[in-house]
């Protein structure tokens, strides 16, 4: 079972006709679920204090869906940047090795510290930063690019 748990809602159309794009064709490979959990107002948010504020509240609220079992990929701009090919092994690894895979892109602050801590491997996709609800997209995408490299189908070259 491979899980995403999200922090905000994503309340763009077009991003949601991919998230479901994907999501459909994930599902010939594997059980998918997604849960996105309430994100913190952060638009006045400016001191230190504050932000750290959210990140731990946003965070309390993945920490509380998962269980001591998952297995937790944190998308992470300080994580490990892998190629595509690497990406896919990691996958067929952890599929064999954990029955929940759960992917956690946190909220337009970043991840809190107890988040990070809870991670099994933090991946970091680019060294460009993404929008969180743009990041669910491409990491769809990795995903659905990594089941058909392990099962050797001709869409990545
Ligand atoms: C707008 S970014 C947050 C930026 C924040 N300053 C930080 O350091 O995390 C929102 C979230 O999307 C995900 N994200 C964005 N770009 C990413 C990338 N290149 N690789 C992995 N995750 C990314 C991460 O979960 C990130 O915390």
């Amino acid at each position: 079972m491979i899980k995403l748990i999200a922090i905000g809602k994503n309340k763009d159309k077009a991003l949601q006709s991919l998230e479901k794009e994907y999501m459909k064709r994930l599902s010939a490979f594997c059980k998918f679920s997604e849960i996105e959990v309430k994100d913190e107002a952060n638009e006045h948010v400016s001191r230190e204090a504050e932000v750290l504020l959210v990140k731990e509240k946003e965070g309390n609220r993945v920490l509380e869906k998962l269980s001591d079992q998952d297995f937790v990929v944190l998308l992470d701009l300080h994580g490990k940047m892998i190629d595509s090919e690497t990406f896919a092994k990691n996958l067929d690894t952890w599929q064999m090795k954990h029955s929940n895979i759960v992917f956690v892109i946190a909220g337009s602050l970043g991840p809190s510290e107890k988040l990070v801590s809870r991670a099994n491997y933090r991946w970091k996709l680019s060294d460009l930063t993404f929008t969180h609800l743009m990041t669910r997209v491409l990491m769809l995408e990795q995903i659905y690019r990594g089941f058909m490299i392990n099962n050797g189908r001709n869409y990545h070259k």
